[in-house]
């Protein structure tokens, strides 16, 4: 069928992913350990395809490599200063030189801030033009996704590609490459300084590096198993709490919500538990690292002191090294978190690339034609169809619509009729035998063209939230407002959007979610009456819509109806009685076809269905 639920923006609550780092748990900072990061399945593949996307800002990233090498260099000129501030002119007593070096150690430091900025300054700008086009391509291509693609994967999962991944990429970008390079060149600046300076001292403060990685390695398992347990919770209460807002209606009538609100506290109390550890956890590194770190300096300082008693090192020497074991801490944490990072950059770029590599909707063939004007002449010969290759819906279907003519498809629900639909859209293709308009194969025309010649007016219409005049120009969006007045009057849907509170210019919330169900659909026929298609396909609502309003639905239906060919899935029985044609369908098989009184007469399918659905009760609807 036509999925209602692909037309409905799926409610976007972050749906769970495993493996996601959240934002403002397991944190960024020096040595806390992030939470879990989803890692990339193919590296190398993503890479190269994101490389696609940067490629155009070549230029641009060797000047920002060119700035970040330098601005590294130059920082790493600092501590080397101090040190010799300290011997030859605090020691010494020269109170210019050591102006001079101080003026000359502020000049570099700020020469280190302007590199910095223009670096990050030009790398955000290259991370959202990439996200841009990321995003834009990603849009796009799912416009030219066909519906299965829809069917088969979550809305809500889809959202998040378009916004959280996009997001997580762009942070990758914006801040990782500048901060990787600016670490890698640091770490390696800082080794080659620390050995030039005491390759004893060196050695020394090294030692502690191998306890840094023990330590971290011991407390970020067991960090990252609750990270994924937090999340897996999280992912739960996510869950529920978008059951409760989509399901409000079903909650209410119920009278579930003191069982909801139990529910929601039980899981919220196990997250709390689940959090508190995790943080917990992520809490012991840090001062565990600091204590390292200044373990460090106090064996640097005391074997440093005592070489400079023994007259082997000068005290400006100790100073520098000191200062140069402090950076080489840090690129390492920073090296550790931009690589968690970037994975999770790289994973999202992945989920982004695989919705582009999806196939898009068959070409038109290439002989395919471009008809404008067509008589409506519809017939289905000997077409077969199945979702899944193993389970048939529809069976050799063949039925012949004469121009003008109107046929009801009716109908036990689950017999196929709205399958029937998405094959004459193209949603779906046949799996054997053809569908002809005017004697051609719709696989002959262009798939613009053929939706174009067909008017869908749903159950359960899509409306946009924006104005009422901008959602019926949704039909032809070159309508001037008179065209569009016109049509409402025909579709007597003019008579309540005059009393709207801004008339045709009342903005509608989502999916007009603040009209009745019949007067989305007289908007809906206002905006195919415009669309002005040759076929009609029409599906009646069975439920939701007051009697007053379902007789202008109805009259409205007629109207557009007239003087074209339309295939109705038909639910009232006055419809039904003056169709031309009726089909009746069970199991995906045309099991009966005439008129209403040749078809009571048969005394078949039909005739059990009418007699349990109108001739006792009365009921206006045809639903079995
Ligand atoms: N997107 C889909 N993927 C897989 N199977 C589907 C899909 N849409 C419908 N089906 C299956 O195809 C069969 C026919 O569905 P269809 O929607 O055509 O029935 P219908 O006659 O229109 O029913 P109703 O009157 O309830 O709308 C059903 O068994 C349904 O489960």
């Amino acid at each position: 069928m036509i999925d209602p639920r692909a037309s409905k923006p799926g409610f976007y609550s972050g749906p769970r992913q495993p493996g996601r780092p959240m934002s403002g748990m397991g944190g960024h900072g020096p040595h806390q350990i992030p939470g879990p990061v989803s890692k990339p399945k193919d590296t190398r593949k993503t890479i190269k395809q994101l490389w696609i996307y940067l490629k155009d800002h070549r230029v641009t990233l060797i000047f920002i490599f060119i700035s970040v090498v330098i601005s590294s260099l130059l920082n790493l000129i600092g501590p080397y200063l101090i040190g010799k501030a300290i011997d030859d002119f605090i020691i010494p007593g020269d109170f210019i030189g050591l102006m001079r070096i101080a003026l000359m150690m502020v000049s570099i430091y700020a020469l280190v801030s302007l590199f910095t900025y223009i670096q990050n300054r030009l790398m955000i700008q290259i991370a959202q033009k990439t996200v841009f086009n990321l995003r834009k391509n990603l849009f796009s291509r799912l416009q030219h996704l066909p519906i299965k693609f829809f069917d088969n994967h979550l809305h809500g999962d889809l959202m998040s590609r378009l916004t959280n991944d996009i997001d997580l990429i762009s942070n990758a970008l914006s801040s990782s490459i500048v901060q990787v390079f600016t670490s890698i060149i640091s770490l390696i600046g800082t080794v080659i300084m620390m050995l030039w300076l005491s390759p004893t001292l060196t050695m020394v403060s090294v030692t502690v590096v191998p306890l840094m990685f023990l330590f971290t390695r011991m407390i970020a398992s067991r960090t990252r198993e609750s990270f994924l347990q937090q999340q897996s919770q999280l992912g739960d209460l996510n869950g529920l709490i978008e059951e409760n807002i989509s399901g409000q209606k079903v909650v209410k009538i119920f009278n579930r919500e003191s069982q909801e609100i139990d529910e929601f506290e039980k899981q919220n109390s196990a997250l709390r538990g689940i959090a508190i550890r995790a943080q917990i956890y992520s809490g012991i590194l840090p001062p565990l690292m600091n204590l390292l770190n200044n373990f460090g300096f106090a064996v640097v300082a005391g074997v440093g002191g005592y070489m400079a008693i023994r007259q082997t090192i000068t005290i400006g020497i100790i100073a520098s090294f000191i200062t140069y074991s402090r950076h080489f801490a840090r690129p390492l944490n920073e090296l550790a978190n931009q690589f968690n990072l970037i994975q999770s950059g790289l994973s999202s770029a992945e989920r982004v690339f695989e919705v582009m590599d999806e196939p898009p909707e068959m070409a038109d063939l290439p002989n395919a034609a471009g008809t404008e004007a067509v008589r409506g002449e519809v017939e289905f010969s000997k077409v077969s169809f199945g979702y899944k290759p193993e389970e048939p819906v529809l069976k050799n279907i063949n039925f012949h619509i004469f121009p003008g003519q109107t046929v009801a498809i009716v109908g036990p629900t689950g017999a196929g009729k709205t399958t029937m639909v998405n094959l004459l859209t193209r949603f779906y293709d046949v799996d054997s035998g053809t569908i002809l308009i005017d004697g051609i194969d719709i696989r002959n025309i262009k798939r613009s063209t053929l939706r174009s010649l067909l008017g869908i007016v749903l159950q359960d219409t899509y409306l946009f939230a924006e104005s009422v005049r901008d959602n019926i120009r949704y039909g032809y969006l070159e309508a001037s407002d008179e065209e569009i007045e016109n049509v409402a009057r025909l579709a007597n849907a003019e008579q309540f959007i005059r009393h709207l509170p801004n008339g045709y210019d009342t903005i509608l919330t989502e999916d007009g979610s603040d009209l009745s169900q019949g007067q989305r659909q007289l908007i809906a026929i206002s905006r195919v009456l415009l669309a002005n298609p040759s076929i009609l396909i029409l599906d009646e609502a069975t439920s939701n819509i007051d009697t007053r309003t379902e007789k202008y639905v109805q009259k409205a239906m007629l109207n557009l109806m007239k003087g074209r060919t339309s295939l109705v899935i038909a639910h009232r029985l006055s419809t039904i009685r003056n169709a031309d044609s009726i089909l009746v369908i069970n199991k995906g098989e045309i099991v009966e076809q005439g008129n209403h009184q040749q078809l009571l007469d048969k005394k078949g399918f039909y005739y059990d269905l009418y007699m349990s659905q109108f001739n006792s009760k009365s009921i206006q609807n045809l639903e079995i």
